[in-house]
């Protein structure tokens, strides 16, 4: 008798298992100055000639302010559980603090209804980059004044919000924030300074604890911080490029979380910042590390690495003569999600995981006659993200839900309109929406709960 065959995996993700869409204020909503909004660090650089590809702005995005009840619509359409989206602070706090802009407050309030009478569960994320530019001119994350600043936006927002909210991120990637904002001056404000980068990083840190000790105060639900990691695999087994891989390693997946849930920096940030790298006071740690519900993941690719001449990390990434490259230059990885999250899990235990970014831009065509938007390669990558996520469950690391980035193609911060993350497209001339190839695929993953990857 032949061996049975080997029995068809069963990819059903575990019960409950939170299938969704994400997207941020600033790339999506447009209108940034309605209704009593202030203006953000983001309209003020996309502004200033030169910081963004072709001068594109967030002026109109794809107007999501003006049309969120047919978004959601489509939401609905697609099947969506849950939708992740981040609040504009100066629609709230039109000067960072202080007075409320209700009417930016009801924006936000209607959407979330709109969500919940359509089932779609709300995943509110509090800071997607888009500070007040009335606070940057109070020194923004360099015044250690933000963490009460942000501690008071927060409260603002549980005040109005929770109880229909109940899953909340204080901050979306703390290290794209001060490395691109800070370090190397490509995102807003476009600073470009190692002794900044580190007070930024450790003040957005002391912002979140703070955010986190307002909402166990005011909100009954829960909350959580969201993080963009990559494992970094070494170039070579030479130990230059293990200390690159180190070094790397601390930078990106460690500076953030390792405060927050262990109470420390790797020893590593010292040794790549020197002089610059503060002795922070003990009393920070105590308020950067409050319990948490959940972390959030932000997985695109990982970095092969080798000891370089980067500033200031001394590194370089090694291009894979044989990887797959997404428009960004972001190869494709999956195994690199596995790893990571085997990782986190080892290093900081079992706390709730919930994969709230993970997509890639491709060459999408335009939409054809027939109403398609054809993305075969952006479905290969979800397909075997979803897979790489599943070995992961299946290895025991406590992943509650996945947020593909994005809902919709938008503004790529720097990079303007030229990449393409939606599954679904939108035409910026129109403002048509046209569900890809891989929007309707992701629609049967989520019926069936991922058995139809
Ligand atoms: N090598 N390499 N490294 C890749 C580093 C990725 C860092 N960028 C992100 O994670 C941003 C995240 C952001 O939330 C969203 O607002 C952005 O639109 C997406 C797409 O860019 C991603």
């Amino acid at each position: 008798m032949p061996d049975s065959p080997t029995p068809a995996r069963d990819l059903r993700f575990p019960d409950g298992f939170l299938w969704g869409a994400a997207t941020a204020a600033h790339q999506i909503e447009g209108s940034p100055l309605a209704d009593g909004a202030g203006p953000s660090i983001w309209t003020r650089f996309a502004h200033t000639p030169g910081m963004t590809l072709n001068g594109d702005t967030g002026d109109v995005a794809c107007d999501h302010y003006g049309r969120w009840k047919q978004d959601v619509a489509l939401m609905r359409e697609l099947g969506l559980k849950a939708y992740r989206f981040s609040v504009s602070w100066s629609r709230i706090h039109p000067e960072g603090t202080g007075r409320v802009n209700q009417a930016g407050l009801d924006f936000y309030s209607r959407l979330v209804d709109e969500l919940l009478a359509n089932d779609i569960e709300p995943l509110l994320t509090l800071f997607h980059w888009d500070l007040p530019a009335a606070l940057d001119d109070r020194g923004g994350w360099l015044n250690r004044d933000c963490a009460d600043w942000f501690a008071e936006y927060g409260s603002t927002l549980y005040r109005a919000l929770d109880g229909r909210v109940k899953k909340w991120a204080t901050i979306n990637e703390p290290w794209v924030v001060t490395d691109g904002g800070y370090l190397h001056g490509a995102l807003a404000p476009g600073h470009r300074s190692r002794y900044e980068a580190p007070i930024a990083a450790h003040n957005l840190m002391r912002a979140h604890g703070a955010a986190v000790q307002a909402y166990r105060a005011e909100g009954r639900h829960e909350i959580g911080l969201v993080v963009n990691i990559e494992p970094k695999y070494p170039a070579s087994d030479s130990a230059e490029d293990a200390a690159a891989v180190r070094r790397a390693h601390a930078y990106m997946n460690e500076q953030f979380l390792h405060p927050a849930l262990l109470g420390h920096y790797p020893p590593e940030l010292k040794e790549i910042f020197g002089d610059a790298w503060p002795d922070w006071p003990a009393e920070d740690f105590a308020l950067i590390r409050q319990p948490l519900d959940f972390v959030g993941i932000n997985y695109y690719t990982r970095s092969v690495t080798a000891a370089g001449d980067s500033y200031p990390l001394k590194t370089a990434v090694v291009r894979q003569p044989l990887g797959t490259y997404t428009e960004t230059g972001w190869e494709v990885f999956p195994q690199g999600l596995t790893d990571l999250l085997l990782w986190f899990k080892d290093t900081y235990g079992d706390l709730p995981v919930y994969i709230t970014e993970n997509g890639a831009a491709f060459f999408d065509p335009a939409v054809a006659d027939e109403g398609r938007v054809r993305d075969p390669l952006r479905i290969d990558y979800l397909r075997k993200h979803l897979t790489a996520i599943r070995d992961a469950i299946d290895a025991g690391v406590d992943i509650r839900g996945y947020m593909a980035w994005s809902l919709l193609d938008n503004l790529e911060w720097s990079l303007g309109y030229s990449k393409r993350f939606g599954i679904v497209h939108v035409n910026y001339g129109t403002q048509e929406r046209t569900p890809k190839d891989s929007a309707r695929w992701y629609s049967k993953v989520i019926a069936s709960n991922g058995r139809t990857l």
